[in-house]
């Protein structure tokens, strides 16, 4: 049984609507990246499955579904102390060695005296999963979690997800309108434009016309750039083969 099930979601804010007649099925330890333009209805489409905002149609969870989330953005008052170790307290307070375990597998503990608002794009995305990660959630919901980022903190950080999926085999369901890196991390990709354009593995939705349509032919380079990144990084304690990358 699919974790999460949506069938013929709408979403309508005052009179415009966002998003149309989307249907959508998560399964058990699944990366799916929502892609499409600004203003298509990525984040609305995130929040209809959290139930955060009215919809129709039908939205059906597994019963005791424990989802993270790590929002698109958050604000935090910069008049405001807040260290890390207290951040991960909220909204409840969680053991010490639990958040310092939590900040260790997002490579992050040194940061655990930090204050929030100190941190870079890059360190916060991790403090935010390490956040996410403190539920033991069955499924993960990223609104574009590398935002700000350079392209190779953008692929690092999808490494890491990569490697949380595969320890603790959670659904990931993240948005992203950067395509170049999240494509080859991903089992399957829903182009978003108020309604599902096209879908499927992402070597097809890249090839599909009503993603070219939306995007352009441009990031095949930058794909595969990524897929090579992606190759090194599990074989960099193999020095015999550093010659085939170079
Ligand atoms: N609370 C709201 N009230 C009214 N309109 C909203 C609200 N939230 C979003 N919208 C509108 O709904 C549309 C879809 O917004 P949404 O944030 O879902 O898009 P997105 O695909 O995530 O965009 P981006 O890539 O820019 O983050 C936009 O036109 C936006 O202005």
């Amino acid at each position: 049984m699919s974790l999460i099930t949506a069938k013929n979601l709408t979403v309508r804010y005052g009179g415009q609507t966002v998003l149309h007649d989307v249907s959508f099925a998560l399964d058990a330890a699944e990366i799916v990246t929502i892609v499409g333009p600004n203003g298509s209805g990525k984040s609305t489409f995130l929040k209809a499955l959290l139930g955060a905002v009215p919809a129709e149609g039908t939205v059906d969870r597994a019963p005791g579904l424990r989802v993270g989330y790590v929002p698109q953005s958050l604000v935090i008052d910069p008049t405001l102390p807040l260290s890390v170790a207290r951040f991960l307290n909220l909204p409840r307070r969680i053991p010490r060695a639990a958040r310092l375990a939590a900040l260790a597998e997002v490579g992050a503990e040194a940061l655990v005296d930090r204050q929030m608002t100190q941190l870079s794009g890059g360190q916060r995305q991790r403090v935010l999963l390490a956040r996410a990660l403190l539920s033991d959630p069955q499924v993960l919901f990223l609104d574009e979690p590398t935002q700000g980022l350079d392209q190779p903190g953008s692929a690092a950080f999808y490494r890491l997800v990569e490697d949380i999926r595969d320890r603790h085999r959670c659904a990931i369901l993240m948005v992203s309108h950067e395509l170049h890196v999240v494509m080859s991390a991903s089992d399957r990709v829903i182009c978003l434009n108020g309604h599902v354009c096209c879908e499927g593995h992402p070597e097809v939705v890249a090839q599909a016309a009503e993603y070219r349509a939306l995007f352009g032919t441009g990031t095949q380079g930058a794909l595969a750039l990524y897929r090579h990144e992606h190759h090194h990084h599990h074989h960099d304690h193999d020095h015999d083969h550093d010659h085939d990358h170079a």
